[in-house]
């Protein structure tokens, strides 16, 4: 089995990149999904979160908004919370690969924000970067107006810069322009892991 990681930054298009990977069938390990799931009503997460941020949790259930807040504001905090976060990530990731490893699936997916940072990278034998221009990913962001603006900054702050990303990748998709030319980008990549 190969596994292929998947990365770039906020709004630079890689669920949609996810999305048409597992649409070709490869089974894609969605990180920010499971963060989701681990700090959901009853997550495993949780405890560990209330006791860092005791704000953030309430009646069993997670103010992400607060908990954003409160992570961004302080130096440090975030980096607890990804001590929290991080393994209970790399065990469900283990637990993906050794699923479709059994099953002899010729390709994962690794749909990782913080590939290159976390080490991630390492595990995979392909990379590819999703990017495009930084006044289309702040476009982008502002559009989905899920968090100020000043917080979406920060969030790309804590992340690799683009351009380090792309001198990584083994592959590069650009979804700065039409879906149906990301499209053909994703086909065409698709078509040389087959090959
Ligand atoms: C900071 C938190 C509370 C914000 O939650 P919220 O629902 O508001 O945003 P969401 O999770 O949808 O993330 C928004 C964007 O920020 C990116 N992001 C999330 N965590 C981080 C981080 N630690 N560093 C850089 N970018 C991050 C996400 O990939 C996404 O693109 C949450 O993302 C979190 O718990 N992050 C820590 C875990 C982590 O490192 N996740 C990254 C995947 S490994
Ligand atoms: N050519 C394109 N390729 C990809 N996405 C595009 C394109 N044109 C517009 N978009 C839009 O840009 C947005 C990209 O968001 P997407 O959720 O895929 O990014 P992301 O990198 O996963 O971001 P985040 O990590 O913040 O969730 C989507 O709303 C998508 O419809």
């Amino acid at each position: 089995m190969r596994v292929l990681g998947l990365t770039g930054g906020m709004g630079m298009g890689k669920s949609t990149v996810a999305a048409l990977l597992r649409r070709a069938g490869l089974p894609v390990f969605d990180a920010d999904a499971v963060v989701h799931r681990l700090q959901a009503q009853g997550g495993e997460a949780l405890p560990a979160i209330a006791r860092l941020v005791p704000n953030a949790v309430r009646n069993g259930c997670l103010d992400r908004a607060a908990l954003r807040q409160v992570v961004l504001g302080q130096p440090g905090l975030l980096k607890k919370l990804e001590a929290i976060m991080h393994p209970l990530v790399r065990r469900e990731r283990a637990r993906f690969l050794q699923h479709y490893r059994k099953l002899g699936t010729p390709w994962v997916v690794l749909d990782i924000p913080l590939l290159f940072e976390t080490g991630a990278d390492h595990l995979c034998d392909k990379v590819v970067v999703v990017s495009a221009p930084y006044w289309v990913q702040c476009r982008r962001v502002a559009l989905r107006r899920r968090m100020p603006h000043a917080q979406v900054l920060r969030l790309i702050a804590c992340q690799m810069p683009d351009a380090r990303r792309v001198q990584k990748a083994d592959a590069v998709i650009r979804t700065g322009l039409s879906m149906k030319e990301t499209e053909r980008q994703v086909r065409r990549f698709i078509r040389s892991l087959r090959a």
